[in-house]
């Protein structure tokens, strides 16, 4: 089965930024003849431009393997990767770093996605001088990005471990748009932070989102965060999508089994809104 989240039967989106088709990801096995272990078996996706694309599923399913392979770190074995018009499932060294203009990703832990021997001045200019700019077109930026993320502008010359984790990752976010990319990969990116951290966090990629336009592709587990901050859900069972559509629509009327499933698993702390989920549920799998 080909799973998919295109704009509908047969109706891609034709101003995507990012297109999956038929993606398939697969590792060789741990011994000899092992078989190779196929982890997306066929993964179509459409992103568009400013649109976030919350991707959700239990560990294992291959959230993060999707991001991997958009970002040329996962072993493609067939199917295409599209981004800004191009194929890119196969591009080299040379085209990977010509896209990262375009394409960044922001991890989930800030503890050790940051080098801790380089100040955070440094770390958003590597990038910069990295695409070609100069020392003093460098420190402009870099200070914008710091007022961007609502850090001080003498964090530039600390180092990471001075900062708490939502610092940090706020870090993390203003590396990721040094260079003004078109699409970030947002791989649970406040799943390490504790919950009033998350969602200063998630509120700055909102804003940022609306003044830019970037489009993110966000991996999280958590339902109530993918809802939060998505237009479209895809959810991943086992390698394949097995429902998308509008974010409130999926998370509030899921259609497939597994999604729904996923919604009961989900902890809630209210033991109303707990039971009102597991009737909602129960309808809408007799209807
Ligand atoms: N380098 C690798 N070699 C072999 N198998 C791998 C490799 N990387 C990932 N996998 C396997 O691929 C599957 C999917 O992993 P992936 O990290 O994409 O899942 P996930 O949905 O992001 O999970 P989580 O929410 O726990 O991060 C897992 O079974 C994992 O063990």
């Amino acid at each position: 089965m080909t799973s998919d989240a295109t704009g509908g039967p047969g109706g891609e989106f034709p101003d995507a930024l990012l297109s999956l088709r038929d993606l398939r990801v697969s590792y060789p096995g741990k011994g000899r003849r092992a078989p190779r272990a196929r982890i997306l078996k066929g993964v179509s996706l459409d992103i568009r431009p400013g649109e976030t694309l919350g991707l959700v599923g239990e560990s294992g399913s291959g959230k993060t393997t999707i991001g991997r392979a958009v970002l040329g770190l996962a072993p493609v074995e067939s199917g295409t990767v599209t981004f800004a018009g191009s194929r890119i499932e196969r591009a080299g060294r040379a085209r990977r770093r010509a896209l990262a203009r375009d394409l960044q990703v922001v991890f989930q832990d800030p503890y050790t996605s940051l080098n801790p021997s380089l100040t955070v001045g440094d770390t958003l200019g590597e990038p910069l001088l990295g695409q070609g700019a100069g020392t003093k077109e460098a420190r402009a930026r870099i200070a914008e990005l710091l007022e961007r993320v609502r850090l001080p502008a003498d964090a530039a010359g600390r180092l990471p471990r001075e900062f708490s984790g939502g610092q940090r990752q706020r870090v993390a976010i203003a590396r990721a748009l040094a260079l003004r990319p078109r699409l970030v990969i947002c791989d649970e990116p406040v799943s390490a932070l504790d919950l009033t951290t998350q969602r200063t966090v998630l509120e700055l990629l909102l804003e940022i989102q609306e003044e830019t336009r970037v489009a993110y592709l966000f991996v999280t587990h958590d339902l109530g965060v993918v809802r939060f901050m998505s237009h479209r859900v895809a959810v991943i069972q086992g390698g394949e999508l097995v429902e998308t559509g509008d974010a409130v629509q999926v998370t509030s009327e899921p259609r497939h089994p597994y999604t729904r499933a996923l919604m009961l698993a989900a902890p809630v702390a209210d033991v109303r809104e707990q039971r009102r989920r597991r009737e909602a549920a129960e309808l809408s799998a007799r209807s």
